[in-house]
């Protein structure tokens, strides 16, 4: 396991503008020496100043291709859609030339479309220039929930497929979510978490416990080089 860099900021502007600023010169990077740079987000709250920041860098996002780690399976038009929440606030500005390609697909039952959607992202492929992880109280990053039915195979650092379907225990909607495979070999990989609260559940994260409990410990026991980047703000 390589210990987390750990970024520890004044206020949540400050941690905004560092990350956007970090991911910005990644993206940048990845588009001078390949041609295209490859960015995977998470949804929730925490991510909209960030994003906002980033938007406005300008880098040539006509070469960005911006997917989701996790979607709410739900269509843009409902509140709770991580695509809406990006259209209003990652994909402004100069960040509205990036291709988005969305982590959902119009069908009742998720299942349904689980070839269509593990398709897509099988053509995207792993190794992202940037893959952003968000958290939750509980440990959970992506859609990857404690204890809930498809994290398994979420987590099976094996599996061919790239996306899973997880049905959280919260009593909301079914997600999608990118597998660990995506997502553990980013070039560029930060879980963004912001409050004490938050702050407390990485902590507990760090000791010893089942993954199924917290399973953010998937990414924090990865042996990476270079290690991910937390990035904290109270
Ligand atoms: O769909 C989602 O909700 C996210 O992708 C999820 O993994 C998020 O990062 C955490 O739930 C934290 O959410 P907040 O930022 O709202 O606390």
């Amino acid at each position: 396991m390589s210990e987390p860099v750990f970024h520890r900021y004044e206020t949540r502007e400050a941690l905004a503008e560092a990350l956007a600023s970090g991911v910005a010169a990644v993206l940048a990077g990845a588009i001078a020496t390949e041609g295209t740079a490859r960015l995977a987000v998470s949804g929730g709250s925490t991510p909209k100043l960030f994003f906002e920041k980033l938007a406005a860098t300008e880098i040539d996002w006509h070469a960005v291709t911006i997917t989701l780690v996790d979607e709410r399976w739900v269509p843009e038009s409902h509140t709770r859609s991580n695509a809406a929440m990006l259209r209003d606030h990652l994909l402004t500005g100069p960040a509205a030339a990036a291709q988005f390609v969305p982590l959902y697909e119009p069908s009742e039952i998720p299942e349904e479309v689980f070839d269509r959607l593990n398709d897509r992202f099988h053509r995207i492929g792993h190794g992202f220039d940037a893959a952003i992880l968000g958290m939750g109280t509980d440990g959970h990053t992506a859609s990857w929930f404690p204890h809930a039915p498809g994290l398994t195979e979420s987590l099976d650092p094996q599996t061919e497929n790239s996306v899973a379907i997880v049905h959280p225990n919260d009593g909301y909607e079914a997600r999608a979510t990118l597998t660990f495979p995506m997502i553990i070999d980013a070039r560029f990989l930060a879980l963004h978490i912001e409050g004490e609260d938050k702050l407390r559940s990485f902590e507990a994260a760090k000791a010893e416990g089942p993954v199924e409990a917290m399973p953010v410990r998937a990414v924090l026991r990865a042996d990476r080089d270079p290690p991910f980047a937390v990035f904290w703000a109270p």
